[in-house]
């Protein structure tokens, strides 16, 4: 596995205390981020929650927010932007977007591990604006222009 990137973080007063974000397993992809506050989520219900973090990502890299997939499947509990985007120069608290699509109340209490994080290399784009593009076999086809759902023959 690749040297980890060093990302500085701080932890606000609301966030003392809690265990910093961390990969479950040794090959893990995503660190499982803890809630900093207890939040009821009633069915049909969203809330921004704290971190009790402000991270500094170094330039060149971004955060995404990740679903838990246990917290999904059992719960209907998920991240409705995701994968939710952390800016490498985004300096105030990290909140975790949870919404609930189950037909029962969730509650989440603080230390709670409700989603994980992924720290991805960003490479930016520069527009070349042109009058035609060059032409391909798919051209402009698409949203199952290539057979749907069904098996390849
Ligand atoms: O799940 C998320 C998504 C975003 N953010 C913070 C960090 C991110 O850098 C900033 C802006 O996020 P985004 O660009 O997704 O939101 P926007 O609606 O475009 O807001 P803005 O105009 O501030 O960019 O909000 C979070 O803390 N959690
Ligand atoms: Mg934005």
């Amino acid at each position: 596995m690749a040297e980890a990137v060093r990302v500085k973080l701080r932890r606000l007063p609301h966030g003392e205390g809690l265990a910093l974000p961390a990969y479950a397993t040794d090959g893990a992809a995503g660190m499982d981020v803890l809630s900093a506050e207890d939040v009821e989520l009633a069915p049909g219900a969203r809330a921004a929650v704290a971190t009790g973090l402000a991270l500094a990502i170094p330039s060149g890299y971004e955060i995404q927010v990740r679903p838990r997939s246990g917290l999904a499947l059992k719960h209907a509990i998920t991240v409705p932007n995701t994968p939710g985007t952390i800016d490498s120069d985004y300096r105030g608290e990290l909140k975790i977007i949870l919404i609930n699509h189950g037909h029962e109340s969730f509650a989440i209490a603080r230390g709670d591990r409700i989603a994980q994080l992924v720290l991805a290399p960003v490479v930016q784009a520069a527009w070349d604006e042109v009058e035609e593009l060059d032409e391909t076999v798919r051209g402009a086809g698409g949203f199952g222009s290539t057979g749907g759902h069904a098996k390849l023959a």
